[in-house]
């Protein structure tokens, strides 16, 4: 008899250990991250999935809060194959139900073959199979978390570095990561962190410098307020996205997203870019991609699938990319970005 089942999609269950207690769904999506387990259960571009992880042994430098990228834990469950005591309790902690002791290879090489899946769970005393399926069952496909933004974004506008000698930004909550308000800090921007709703109104409000668009998880096309703005400010204020905001501003200038067979979650995805030939080594979390660019150029394509992870237009002054350039967890290669983005400000 076991305390926890995880059920995939198709039917299966497998047999597991519990590590935090309760019953639990949401797409099951797998990270080769071997480092960076806090930044990753603390980005809110997790919310609605359930996280796994390639790499067997997960807490082992423990569990430390700066290095959270928001204040609660995102993924609605884990599943790996060792969980230190530390991450368990933070886990149990914050309700968030995690299993271990199960094959995890296993589970990652399924997804990789038949792509990203949906999945219950039942950990505790007194779970059964049947408790894991009923999880399961009530399972919604990522696209159809059509408010998902709410679930993510601040109430009302913050201000970060209000009396900062730089540029205004106004960022466009979809779920941002701390250290994306970090990073433009540290480089004397103001923030003004933006509800993922805002209007062009609100962002008038702010008389930014750039417009930011920000991560967040789920469709892209369920952010339709922020395609909104960006559609509004193109060409009038320079902008710039990280990974969600890289899908929205391509949507809302003519081009199109589509879902992802798995999706680049890890810190080791290689990046190279067409102008200068460079290639980088990229943070990613994504299960959605640009399909069709609208009016940007590629600048940037991943060397394993040619996906595109840089998208600029020159003469609109816009900026997208579709890894983490804020590099919490991963590779610091591409913290130019801030830079780049902060330079659009100044022309
Ligand atoms: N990290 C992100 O912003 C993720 C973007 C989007 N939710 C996707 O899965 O593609």
């Amino acid at each position: 008899m076991s305390d926890a089942y995880v059920a995939i999609e198709g039917g299966r269950v497998i047999e597991a250990r519990a590590r935090a207690p309760g019953t639990t769904r949401g797409e099951l999506v797998f990270t080769t991250a071997y480092t960076g387990y806090e930044e990753s259960l603390t980005d809110p571009s997790y919310e609605e999935q359930i996280l796994t992880f390639s790499y067997p042994l997960i807490g082992n430098y423990g569990v430390r809060e700066e290095r959270f990228e928001s204040d609660r834990v995102h993924p609605r469950g884990v599943v790996a194959r060792e969980l230190t005591d530390d991450v368990a309790e933070w886990l149990e902690s914050e309700d968030v139900p995690a299993v271990d002791h199960l094959d995890t290879r296993e589970l990652v090489t399924g997804i990789r073959d038949e792509g990203a899946m949906k999945c219950g769970i039942a950990a505790g005393p007194d779970v059964t199979e049947q408790d894991a399926l009923d999880q399961l069952d009530q399972c919604k496909h990522m696209s159809d978390h059509t408010d998902i933004g709410s679930q993510v974004s601040v109430g009302e506008t913050t201000v970060y570095n209000e009396d900062g000698d730089g540029a205004d930004v106004a960022l466009v909550d979809c779920g941002a990561k701390g250290s994306i308000v970090d990073s433009l800090v540290e480089r004397d921007a103001t923030v003004h962190v933006l509800p993922y709703n805002a209007t062009a109104d609100d962002v008038a409000a702010v008389d930014p410098d750039l417009l930011f668009i920000s991560n967040g998880p789920g469709d892209p096309q369920n952010f339709e307020q922020a395609a909104e703005v960006v559609d509004e400010y193109a060409g009038e204020t320079p902008l710039a996205g990280i990974c969600l905001g890289q899908q929205v501003i391509a949507n809302a200038l003519g081009g199109s997203t589509e879902k992802m067979e798995f999706g680049h979650r890890g810190v080791n995805q290689p990046v190279r870019d067409l102008r200068t030939d460079q290639v980088v080594m990229t943070t990613q979390n994504h299960g959605y991609t640009v399909a069709e660019p609208g009016d940007l150029e590629v600048t940037q394509i991943n060397v394993n699938d040619d996906t595109p992870e840089g998208l600029e237009n020159d003469d609109l002054d816009i900026i997208t990319r579709q890894y983490h350039p804020e590099a919490h967890p991963g590779p610091h290669d591409s913290l130019g970005f801030f830079d780049d983005v902060l330079a659009m400000t100044e022309n």
